[in-house]
């Protein structure tokens, strides 16, 4: 095949799609972080929101990759300027979701991942219910979610043992996600949430260039 022949899934062969928003959520530990950082690998159209925050950073976490920290104050600028398209308080520190980028992604028709938790959730599902997919992950125990959070290493003592009591709480609003995987294998999560994120593409009503494509098929009757 010569090089500028269109490959099964070149761009131009494609439907046009609109972008979708995936959700991961989970009580802290359980691996959405994980998961967010394989699926980016394997689907690099995919774009990862990424938050900001109060909190202050993790070693080992980069300003603009893992978040973009930024202090109380430029925070409430953010809120007050509509430059947020959900946030919550979470853990005692602010988190949320700048808009413009997101935006800018899904008009472009990419998808776009979330890590939030279930009150960011629960706000998009108000604004944007018919782009959004979320799925829930759960640990397998709540001795492995420990076990996990303290191999991460990355947080006090003090600061896992305040994870793992509000751990309850995030899992209680399981019900609210369209999908929910115990993540016990790494491996079998990211195929399971590569699953879904595939068959959501289908969804008839995403891809908003059926009409034109049926009509070029037809016309070729
Ligand atoms: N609502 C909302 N929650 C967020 C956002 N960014 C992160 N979170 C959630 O905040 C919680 C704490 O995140 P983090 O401090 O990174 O801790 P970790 O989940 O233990 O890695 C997690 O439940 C995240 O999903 C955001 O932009 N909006
Ligand atoms: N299925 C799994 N089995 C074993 N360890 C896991 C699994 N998924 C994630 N982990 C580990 O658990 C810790 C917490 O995962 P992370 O992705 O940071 O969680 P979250 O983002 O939900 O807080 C990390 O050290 C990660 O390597």
């Amino acid at each position: 095949m010569s090089s500028t022949a269109p490959t099964p899934d070149s761009t131009a062969d494609r439907i046009r799609r609109r972008g979708l928003m995936l959700v991961l959520s989970s009580p802290s530990g359980a691996g959405k972080t994980t998961i967010s950082r394989r699926l980016l690998e394997q689907n690099p159209d995919v774009a990862m929101s990424v938050s900001v925050t109060t909190r202050q950073k993790r070693p080992g976490e980069v300003h603009g990759r893992d978040y973009f920290f930024i202090d109380p104050t430029e925070f409430n600028l953010m809120v007050n300027r509509g430059q947020l398209l959900e946030y919550a308080k979470v853990f005692d520190n602010y988190y949320g979701t700048p808009r413009e980028a997101v935006e800018q992604s899904l008009r472009g028709g990419h998808d776009v991942l979330f890590d939030i938790d279930w009150q960011g959730t629960q706000q998009l599902r108000e604004t944007a219910r018919t782009d959004l997919v979320s799925v829930f992950i759960l640990p397998p125990s709540a001795h492995e979610l420990e076990r996990r959070l303290t191999t991460r290493a990355q947080d006090s003592a003090e600061e896992i043992a305040r994870r793992m009591a509000k751990a309850n709480d995030e899992m209680s609003h399981w019900s609210e996600y369209d999908y929910v995987i115990v993540n016990h294998d790494i491996d079998d999560s990211v195929v399971a949430v590569q699953g879904i994120l595939d068959t959501e593409r289908l969804k008839r009503e995403r891809q908003v260039g059926l009409s034109e494509f049926v009509r070029g098929l037809q016309a070729g009757f």
